[in-house]
């Protein structure tokens, strides 16, 4: 079978509010990073299926001959792009040798390989042979949407060399782009692979890791920020590992156990999302004002204490929030937290390189 090569890449993104909360049907704002996972899909004659991961030290391979077997019967439904399979993830799963409810970061990846590829493939009636190498710059698992960044790349590309969306590099022109068909058809293999990794994503993070920019994401609803101030924030990764996956779940098991209470807060955490893009139009629309400023950095304070209500705060994120704070600079956790990376709101008048040296190495002392 003839595919196509291709290279690719996703943002990572930073979520300036609403994580958690979206998942449950609140308003969240997230912005692209400038930081990248890159994917590279060779044709292969090996009659093999490899996939080299060297940010997790993975390098694997399959027969062709072998996956073939997991297929379906003739006749049997494959490649619904709206609803995961769950017979296919669990034959997947003896693949691979996982149990259901895996948090092995490697299974993980792979299992969202293997299920878009088999998905993606099955429908033209052979499985190609191809080697699939990912490499990224962003933290794997420390809240700047990897997973998704990972998805997105996958979904892009074995879509492309499948031929069910056209191959850009096959183009004349080099700013040949998708169009909103293709988008969202990328846009949805990728969040099949964010329930493989995640279990119940929102659909934020591969939303903006196909489309990149700033955007409002509610219950499946994305809508492009054209005009926003210029914001500058610092990220800071804590460097305490979690899993996206348990946060997500330890949210739900609260609001299950306490619905009176934890209910509230998704609300409150949704109406400071309302506020602050309320907040980043105003700024858009006349100069940008330090009591604009001054919303913005209480809003993050509220959030913050949001999210530890939601019990998916830590010590090493309270720790930055503190030592920010002492600078005048206002902190929150980013993504699912409970570690990984937090937020700082830079004001325009704060100097980068002034509050870099003091305020970084105050942090690395930390962390
Ligand atoms: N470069 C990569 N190579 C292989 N697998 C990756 C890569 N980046 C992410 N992954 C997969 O994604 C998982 C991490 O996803 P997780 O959702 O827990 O964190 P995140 O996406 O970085 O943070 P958040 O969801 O809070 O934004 C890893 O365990 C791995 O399975
Ligand atoms: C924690 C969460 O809200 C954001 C993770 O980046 C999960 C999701 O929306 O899928
Ligand atoms: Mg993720």
């Amino acid at each position: 079978m003839h595919i196509k090569e291709c290279i690719m890449s996703a943002p990572g993104k930073a979520i300036l509010h609403g994580e958690h909360a979206v998942v449950h049907g609140n308003v969240a704002l997230a912005v692209s990073l400038n930081l990248r996972t890159y994917l590279r899909l060779q044709a292969t004659s090996t009659s093999k299926v490899c996939i080299n991961l060297p940010n997790i030290n993975t390098f694997l391979s399959w027969d062709v001959t072998k996956l073939k077997q997991l297929l379906p019967d003739s006749g049997a439904e494959l490649g619904n792009v709206n609803e995961l399979d769950a017979e296919l993830v669990r034959r997947l799963r003896d693949l691979v040798g996982v149990s259901n409810g895996t948090l092995d970061t490697r299974s993980m990846a792979i299992l969202a390989f293997l299920y878009i590829y088999l998905s993606v493939f099955a429908g033209s009636g052979e499985l190609p042979s191809l080697t699939v190498s990912v490499w990224s710059e962003l933290p794997t698992g420390a809240g700047l949407g990897s997973s998704a960044a990972y998805s997105v790349c996958l979904a892009a590309a074995l879509l492309s060399a499948s031929g069910t969306i056209p191959s850009l590099l096959s183009d004349q022109e080099s700013t040949a782009r998708w169009g909103e068909v293709e988008m969202e058809l990328i846009n949805r293999w990728a969040f099949q692979g964010e329930r493989i990794i995640h279990g119940n994503p929102s659909g934020v993070d591969n939303a903006v890791g196909t489309w990149g920019g700033i955007l409002r994401y509610h219950s499946g609803k994305i809508t492009p920020l054209n005009r926003v101030p210029m914001l500058r924030i610092l990220l800071t990764n804590t460097k305490v590992p979690r899993s996206t996956k348990v946060l997500v779940a330890g949210v739900k098991d609260k609001m299950n156990k306490f619905p009176s209470i934890i209910n509230p807060v998704l609300e409150s955490v949704n109406a400071v999302s309302c506020t602050c893009e309320q907040t980043l139009s105003e700024m858009t629309n006349d100069t940008p004002t330090p009591e604009h400023y001054n919303i913005l950095e209480e809003l993050i304070d509220i959030n913050q204490h949001h999210l530890n209500v939601m019990g998916v705060g830590h010590p090493a994120l309270d720790t930055l929030c503190r030592v920010t704070l002492a600078r005048g600079l206002h902190s929150k956790l980013t993504g699912a937290g409970g570690g990984g990376c937090g937020i700082t709101l830079l004001r325009p008048d704060v100097f980068f390189y002034q509050c870099q040296r003091p305020l970084l190495s105050a942090l690395m002392n930390r962390f």
